[in-house]
């Protein structure tokens, strides 16, 4: 049985009457497919009860990369400029469900929006516009550029921490450590990193690309950056598949009907 992998939705509007649909991108349902060799359930953006249900369940949760932002309630920062993108509904579940599974020890893996969530459910805050501070790139990619290629291709280097999990995850692979070309499609980022974030790359004007947390009970990774647009093509963002995937199935074999009790009361 392949281990199950819970992917967060957002809800965005669908359609000429613009009715909410609990949504994920194809390329996430695809690498749990492909090489994370789990079977994928959609979270749908429904509030910390049922996804604390779902949670008691899952062997993996992949925390997807969305255009919408955290509200800035959740780390008591400034409001957001006007027209920028938000998601209530995801906030409410995601926020709640990080913190449930880091408790369980479920093996987590989170991507751009969903980095930034995993640092503001466990205490951190973010920049909301990186490009417009003093000293900073421009991380952001235009939302209409429909080249694929361009839009999702390696955009910055950013450095890897020696000795870091990020570092151990790839031994064994060709790179340079000091500039591993990464994408990047985000105008927010993290500020005030959480107690237990541990940073492990950074881009070159400093933003954190990349962190674990600490004394996590289970495989913990946050990128900032987008493994699923290439995992087909490049070696390092597979291996971050790979190894979530392994986690996941080591999950599910320590899992026992004891152990799955003891998640859901957990979650209660
Ligand atoms: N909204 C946040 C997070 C950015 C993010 O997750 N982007 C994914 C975009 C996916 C795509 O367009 O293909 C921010 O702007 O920082």
């Amino acid at each position: 049985m392949r281990p199950l992998i819970g992917i967060s939705c957002c809800v965005k509007p669908f359609g000429p009457s613009g009715m909410p649909n609990h949504a994920a991108s194809d390329h996430y349902v695809r690498v749990v497919l492909g090489p994370v060799g789990g079977m994928p359930v959609l979270l749908p953006a429904a509030g910390e009860e049922v996804s604390r249900e779902l949670l008691s369940r899952l062997d993996g949760l992949l925390l997807t990369g969305s255009r919408s932002n955290v509200c800035p309630v959740y780390y008591d920062g400034p409001n957001h400029a006007e027209g920028t993108p938000e998601d209530q509904a995801r906030d409410s579940t995601t926020l709640p469900l990080i913190r449930a599974a880091v408790a369980a020890g479920v093996p987590l893996l989170a991507i751009c929006r969903g980095f930034q969530e995993l640092n503001v459910a466990l205490g951190g805050s973010l920049d909301q516009r990186i490009q417009d501070m003093e000293g900073r790139m421009d991380h952001s990619t235009p939302s209409d550029q429909t080249i694929a290629r361009v839009r999702t291709g390696k955009a910055h280097p950013v450095r890897v921490a020696a000795g870091s999990g990020l570092a151990q995850l790839w031994s064994g692979l060709d790179y340079d450590p000091a500039a591993v070309p990464v994408n990047s499609l985000h105008n927010q980022g993290v500020a005030r990193a959480a107690p237990r974030l541990r940073p492990e790359a950074w881009a070159p004007d400093g933003t954190i690309e990349a962190a674990s947390i600490d004394a996590a009970a289970g495989f913990a990774l946050g990128v900032q950056w987008h493994p699923e647009y290439d995992w087909e093509r490049d070696d390092l963002s597979r291996r971050i598949f790979d190894r979530f995937g392994e986690a996941a199935r080591e999950f599910a074999q320590r899992r026992s009907p004891e152990e799955t009790m003891r998640l859901s009361v957990a979650a209660e």
